[in-house]
């Protein structure tokens, strides 16, 4: 069922290749290439990419942002680099939301990738479940992974299943496993290799560092600022990370203190995003803490300041302190 045809590499490659910068492994053997996990909502496709990427989640280094794929982690593994890519519209909680989320730009997203997993729960197969699978263009290997297989205790009811999902859609191959189960994800881990194209690296081994994490925290803060300022606010703004100390925490495993500072140009700036009584400053903080959270599996303090410094993205040497090279 594997299909024959050679993999395409995507449009928009994420990073700059590895032998541009001469720091990577040579490029002999390896494999790199995108990978989509879509379904609807609660099938386990977070609980999925958590167990592949591990505490890896991140969107990396700015150089790692396309356009086209947000990062939502990587791992390398053996001679492969496996890149997961976010996949908005398709992860929506609600039907109805996902419908008018829909763009082309979505659809898109996945259209070129190397690989889609399409998660379901196995033994089951709902409306929901065939509207994600609608949106998948032709020409990208789908591979039907068939969750929660702990939760299915007639096992002889799986094989006709599976036959019933063959008429659905030409699937590259069919996977039930259960996402809560390292055998299972080591497993997929080898069955998802062969879709990855040989080509170098985009990544470093271990790309996950400090400092990308705190790019990652300055880029949360961003995001949220600027949605819930909508157009009111300059893009001159921007958001620094003044400190971001990791600490052991026996309950929470990771634990995290960031200080962020919204850097804006003038007085009225910064009334806009404190907001009546602070009440959109806190919002900011407090949809920034729990994505940060979630991303960085680590408890969260994050505090945010906002600060005027008028003409301050002129001004090199203050540029420079604000940690931009
Ligand atoms: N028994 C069992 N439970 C699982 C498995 N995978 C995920 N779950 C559970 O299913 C629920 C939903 O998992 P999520 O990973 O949040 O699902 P999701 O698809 O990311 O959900 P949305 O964020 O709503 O799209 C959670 O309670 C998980 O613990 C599995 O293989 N077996």
């Amino acid at each position: 069922m594997n299909p024959t045809e050679p993999q395409q590499p995507p449009e928009a490659e994420p990073g700059t290749p590895a032998g541009d910068e001469g720091a990577l492994a040579p490029a002999s053997g390896q494999r790199c290439g995108l990978i989509a996990i879509v379904g609807k909502p609660n099938v386990g496709k977070s609980t999925l990419l958590n167990a592949l990427v591990g505490q890896k989640i991140s969107i990396t280094s700015r150089k790692a942002q396309t356009t086209r794929h947000r990062i939502t982690g990587i791992r390398t593994r053996g001679p492969a680099q496996f890149v997961f890519v976010d996949t908005p519209g398709f992860q929506t909680r609600h039907g109805t939301a996902l419908n008018r989320s829909l763009n082309k730009t979505v659809v898109g997203a996945v259209a070129d990738v190397d690989v889609v997993l399409f998660v379901v729960e196995a033994g089951r197969f709902t409306l929901a479940d065939a509207k994600v699978l609608s949106l998948l263009k032709p020409g990208v290997p789908v591979l039907l992974l068939a969750n929660k297989l702990d939760q299915v205790h007639r096992r002889a009811e799986i094989a006709p299943w599976l036959r019933d999902m063959q008429q659905r859609h030409e699937f590259a191959e069919f996977v039930p496993m259960t996402a809560k189960n390292p055998k299972d994800i080591e497993r997929l881990f080898d069955i998802v290799e062969k879709y990855l194209p040989e080509q170098p690296w985009w990544y470093a081994e271990d790309e996950l560092t400090d400092r990308s994490e705190r790019f990652l925290a300055s880029e949360t803060v961003r995001e949220k600022l600027f949605r819930l300022t909508g157009d009111e606010l300059p893009y001159t703004s921007t958001v620094v990370i003044d400190k971001f100390d990791e600490e052991p925490s026996p309950k929470h495993g990771r634990m995290l203190r960031i200080a962020a500072s919204i850097v804006v140009e003038r007085d009225g700036h910064k009334a806009m995003v404190i907001g009546e009584k602070g009440e959109r400053l806190k919002r900011i903080g407090t949809e920034a803490r729990q994505e940060l959270e979630k991303l960085m599996q680590a408890k969260v303090f994050l505090e945010i300041w906002v600060k005027v410094r008028s003409g301050w993205a002129d001004d090199d040497a203050r540029v420079r302190s604000f940690g931009y090279e």
